[in-house]
């Protein structure tokens, strides 16, 4: 029912990075994820599972820039952890205007479900990633997954992804992180650009729903062990991320946050790559502990 297809496996470290392409009911056109397979999965004898990891992208991303550019996948297979990473938007839907700015239709799905008449039938990148995706890797790698063992992380509108898609889904994931969050998209001009193509000024009331600042005020369920990376000369910091709205927010509703503000780094994959290793390692405690 995907049509799933293995585009690539290539031996990286002790793994195996691969991209599938598969066609998605919820955006109705084909899609590529990339999957990290630790090695020991694939043993024959093996009885060992893992637990998964999906990581959503920023904005201009396809599933690529991640696989290439992180070095994430030394760190995988030394944490015993399965990377699953989608693309940022559906793909080729021609709907007209989506491929006129960088920062709105075209690799900026920004994971909200559409509602206005002119995307609603694609933009539905929030159920695609905590649905449909999450779906199709249990049907199809269930044999290598510990069952209801999840995290997600991401970076910059990924992050964003990453957070609003475990605050408004108590349970799904042990662990929520991020690098550089969008953390208040209806508070600055990436998020407000999107929400109202997307969701509609007319629905401007239903907006705080993908707002993660606005989330965590009302969350309710397990220990999210949420965790963020920063840079500090990030220059998206003050008016497109405001990561500190969210970490106030996270203080006044008492949801623990582990917040890192790294002196020095930017916004870019040399900032995200450096950190992997401690984010990474973060995580898989989280994963791999009883409770
Ligand atoms: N338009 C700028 C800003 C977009 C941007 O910084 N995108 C981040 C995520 S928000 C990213 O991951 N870009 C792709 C890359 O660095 O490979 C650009 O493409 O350089």
């Amino acid at each position: 029912m995907y049509d799933l297809r293995e585009e690539s496996s290539s031996k990286c470290w002790g793994g195996y990075q691969k991209v599938y392409s598969h066609f998605s009911k919820e955006l109705n056109c084909r899609m590529n994820f990339g999957i990290y397979l630790p090695e020991f999965l694939l043993n024959s004898n093996n009885k060992e599972k893992a637990p998964v990891l999906y990581y959503l992208s920023g904005l201009t991303c396809t599933e690529q820039n991640f696989i290439i550019k992180s070095g994430f996948q030394r760190y995988a297979s030394e944490l015993k952890l399965i990377v699953v990473n989608p693309d940022t938007s559906p793909r080729g839907c021609n709907i007209e205007g989506e491929d006129t700015d960088w920062d709105f239709g075209t690799g900026a799905g920004f994971y909200v479900d559409s509602l206005t008449e002119k995307f609603k039938n694609n933009y539905r990148m929030y159920s695609y990633v905590t649905k449909e995706l999450i779906q199709l890797v249990e049907d199809n790698f269930g044999d290598f997954i510990i069952k209801g063992c999840r995290a997600i992380s991401g970076h910059s509108m990924g992050g964003h992804g990453a957070l609003i898609s475990a605050l408004k889904n108590p349970g799904l994931f042990k662990c929520a992180a991020a690098f550089a969050p969008i953390s208040n998209p209806i508070n600055c001009l990436w998020g407000k650009k999107c929400f109202s193509g997307y969701l509609g000024e007319e629905n401007k009331n239903l907006w705080a729903n993908y707002d993660a600042s606005e989330l965590v005020a009302k969350y309710k369920g397990p220990d999210l062990k949420i965790r963020i990376d920063q840079g500090a000369d990030d220059p998206y910091l003050n008016d497109q991320l405001k990561v500190d709205n969210f970490v106030k927010a996270c203080q006044k509703s008492n949801v623990p946050i582990n917040y890192y503000l790294h002196e020095g780094f930017d916004h870019g994959y040399f900032f995200v790559s450096t950190f992997i290793p401690d984010h990474f390692s973060h995580i898989s405690k989280i994963l791999y502990s009883k409770n």
